[in-house]
């Protein structure tokens, strides 16, 4: 029991581009800024709930903080336990397609516009089962990212 940790609740925003006919293209992947664990890894933006906030709630907090961006509607996507050695995670993937704003990367991270087979590196750990959930959607066989 003593091993036994209770999962962190985090908002995880997965940002799609779309075209005319609502077609899904390049989503949105952020680096993690120096100072956090897996430092310069990448992965979708977002962040931990705070004390009463609901996923949505966390998750327009959280990318206008980081990203300076406004978003509309939040879809949610899927739910994932992760075991890092530093933690147990919850993490709520929710798609966004409409947002306004200009991004600023408040936090000094990297941002990038990116398809399947990814290709930025390294990936972290807890966003690759997304990028599985990717591929399936879109029908894409080989690998989802690099390395
Ligand atoms: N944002 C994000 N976090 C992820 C993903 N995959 C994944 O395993 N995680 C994990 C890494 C972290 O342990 C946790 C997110 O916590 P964080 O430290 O980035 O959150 P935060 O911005 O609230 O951080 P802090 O203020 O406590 O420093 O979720 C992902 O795709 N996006």
């Amino acid at each position: 029991m003593s091993e036994e940790r209770v999962p962190v609740d985090v908002a995880v925003g997965v940002l799609v581009e779309r075209d005319d006919q609502g077609r899904e293209g390049r989503f949105l992947l952020t680096s993690r800024p120096e100072g956090k664990v897996y430092a310069g890894y990448w992965e979708f933006p977002g962040g931990k709930l705070e004390a009463g906030e609901t996923v949505e709630q966390a998750l327009r907090r959280e990318l206008h903080e980081e990203l300076g961006i406004t978003i509309g509607a939040v879809h949610p996507w899927k739910v994932e336990m992760m075991d890092y050695p530093h933690a147990r995670v919850r993490l709520h993937f929710c798609k966004v397609f409409d947002w306004s704003g200009e991004f600023e990367m408040r936090e000094q991270q990297r941002m990038a516009w990116d398809q399947l087979p990814v290709q930025q590196q390294p990936v972290l750990p807890g966003t690759i089962p997304v990028l599985q959930w990717f591929a399936q959607e879109r029908g894409h066989t080989g690998p989802t990212h690099l390395g």
